[in-house]
């Protein structure tokens, strides 16, 4: 019997699971947490190194928690705008630190699904996992027909540990509801059904095969782009056995550069096949972390994990060339029209605010990498998207941003400054001369000319300033504050009058005062209200000076 070392036990490794227990754990943990980012949000929240801590405790705890929980961390880590920063740096460590299991209970899953022994099912076969991550772990294997693969097998109680964790979460959801108001803002339970749905599909493997074979079937035309073939006889719901294609991780910049690859190239294939399998096919990767890519040393793009996919309606290639176009022009209401036909938006009563992100959008972003932080600036368009009832996101397009930001992410690591249009560029020729029914060809010309056409028309840069002023005006970000001279002078001169007038009743009151006072034998208090009288008289003249002089002025500049 093949013997490895078995790794340190987490809590979620103990051989029998208590529903009570799990729920101590967990309503412990959501609690410290929600605790921690009280404190990290008031208190402490000029102390970055509070947060590492905090990021580091959180990190801890989810590995301790196990899968279920990795994985929310795993979502958690693009949520930029949910949890500081510290927070995200940390969670995308997750990917990295999961422990392996030991390989005897890998065997005992392969056989007991496969129904043999190991040797009968496999000529050969690595107990030393290539990798391991919060589901599964990959042994390297050989068919005895002589072929390379990998066994993915998943870990053991995976699906059981699920069940418990859900009914948990669902607890903990109810509390929530019922207990903490503020959570009330967010649709917990579509998060809840959504997240469940997803991970119940990606423990399944039979599944995973078959989104394999249709993403294999997707790309069978380009060469560049490798997803490994899986092999149906030794694939179970809890094993998948496929071509070993081994590659070099696609963030791994330096050792792609080591054997001449071109980094630029590799962004080009990463976003072209991406545009394809969201506009072409309808049917993409929705997880394109960096362990889910890898570069062949003959410098192709090859795609492991098939198991989080998200379908969308395709469209056809003349609305793909449309939309191409309308990114270059920044015609928001095109590309807002495209959204909408593919399911990823929903009309309503308001569209200003979804026009005015997708104007920021398409203004910032087209020509240079999308800086995260830059969205702070939309963010009140954003809330008020969120505000608006009853809008909502549609869960596939949460998938695609998600899915999007990720793949940003990997092509800064390979390439500070790539430009998304530049790397779609080779898309948009491919769609464009290929053959066959709506080639694109015609709706290419046309775009092509309404393109040259809108370029000549461009505004020059005063044009372009009034129109920004426009716009800006129409869109409430700026105020007009009318003011004229005249009017500023006549209010000066109002004011003037009023302080004259003010300074006289004050002289006449304290001269009847005083005369009263000197008559009923008060004389230091008769004086006080005489000297009172004198001042409030020079304050008088004064005002009264300045205002023929103000007058004459004006009239002279009239
Ligand atoms: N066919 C293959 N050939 C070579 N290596 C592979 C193959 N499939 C997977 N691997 C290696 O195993 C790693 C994990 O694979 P995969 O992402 O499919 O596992 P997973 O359990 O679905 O992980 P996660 O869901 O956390 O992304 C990959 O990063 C890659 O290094």
């Amino acid at each position: 019997m093949l013997k490895s070392a078995t790794p340190k036990s987490l809590r979620w490794q103990r051989a029998k699971q208590s529903l009570l227990a799990r729920q101590t754990d967990i309503f412990l943990s959501a609690a410290r947490l929600m605790g921690y980012l009280w404190w990290d949000g008031t208190i402490a929240r000029r102390f970055p190194q509070h947060r590492n801590r905090r990021a580091q405790w959180l990190v801890g705890t989810l590995l301790d928690l196990g899968p279920t929980f990795i994985k929310i961390g795993q979502a958690l880590s693009t949520r930029g705008d949910l949890l500081p920063p510290e927070y995200i740096q940390a969670l995308g460590q997750l990917q990295d630190r999961v422990p392996p299991f030991a390989a005897d209970d890998a065997i005992a899953t392969i056989e007991a699904e496969l129904g043999g022994s190991l040797y009968t099912l496999y000529g050969d076969f690595d107990p030393v996992p290539i990798a391991a991550a919060s589901l599964g772990q990959v042994h390297k294997a050989q068919l005895h027909t002589g072929e390379e693969v990998v066994i993915k097998v998943q870990r053991p109680g995976l699906e059981t540990l699920f069940d418990l964790d859900f009914r948990v979460l669902r607890r903990l959801l109810r509390f929530c509801q019922r207990y903490l108001p503020m959570t009330r803002e967010y649709d917990l339970d579509a998060i809840y059904e959504e997240f469940a749905q997803v991970l119940y599909q990606e423990i399944d493997y039979v599944q995973e095969a078959i989104n394999a074979d249709r993403f294999r079937h997707n790309f069978r035309d380009h060469a560049r782009i490798v997803a490994p073939k899986v092999y149906p006889k030794y694939t179970t719901k809890k094993v998948l056995t496929m071509d070993y294609v081994p590659g070099i991780k696609i963030n791994d910049r330096q050792s792609l550069e080591a054997i001449g690859i071109n980094v630029k190239e590799v962004n080009q294939l990463g976003i072209c096949s991406y545009l394809k399998q969201l506009l072409q096919d309808g049917f993409f990767q929705a997880d394109p972390h960096p362990g889910n890519m890898a570069v062949s040393p003959d410098g192709c793009l090859i795609f492991y994990d098939f198991g989080m996919m998200a379908e969308v309606k395709s469209i056809d290639k003349d609305q793909m060339v449309r939309t191409f176009f309308a990114v270059l022009r920044k015609d928001t209401d095109q590309v807002i029209h495209t959204l909408t036909t593919m399911g990823l938006l929903e009309p309503v009563a308001d569209m200003m605010p979804i026009r005015r992100v997708m104007g920021f959008v398409l203004e910032r972003f087209t020509e240079k990498p999308i800086a995260l932080q830059e969205f702070s600036q939309v963010k009140q368009e954003v809330s008020a998207l969120f505000a608006q009832q009853p809008f909502r996101l549609p869960a596939k397009m949460t998938f695609i941003l998600k899915a999007l930001t990720t793949l940003d992410g990997v092509a800064r690591d390979l390439d500070p400054q790539y430009s998304l249009m530049e790397s779609a560029k080779p898309f948009v020729k491919s769609i464009t001369v290929a053959k066959g029914q709506g080639s694109g060809l015609g709706e290419l010309t046309k775009q092509a000319r309404e393109y040259i056409t809108y370029r000549l028309r461009q505004p020059n840069a005063t044009e372009r300033l009034i129109q920004r002023l426009e716009e800006r005006l129409e869109q409430g970000e700026l105020e007009l504050q009318a003011r004229s001279l005249e009017t500023d002078r006549a209010i000066q001169s109002i004011n003037l009058a009023l302080k004259s007038l003010i300074y006289a009743c004050l002289t006449g009151f304290s001269l009847l005062s005083g005369a009263v006072l000197l008559v009923g034998s008060y004389k230091l208090w008769a004086f006080a209200a005489f000297g009172l009288a004198g001042l409030g008289t020079l304050f008088l003249i004064r005002s009264l000076i300045t205002l023929a002089i103000r007058e004459r002025v004006s009239r002279l500049v009239r």
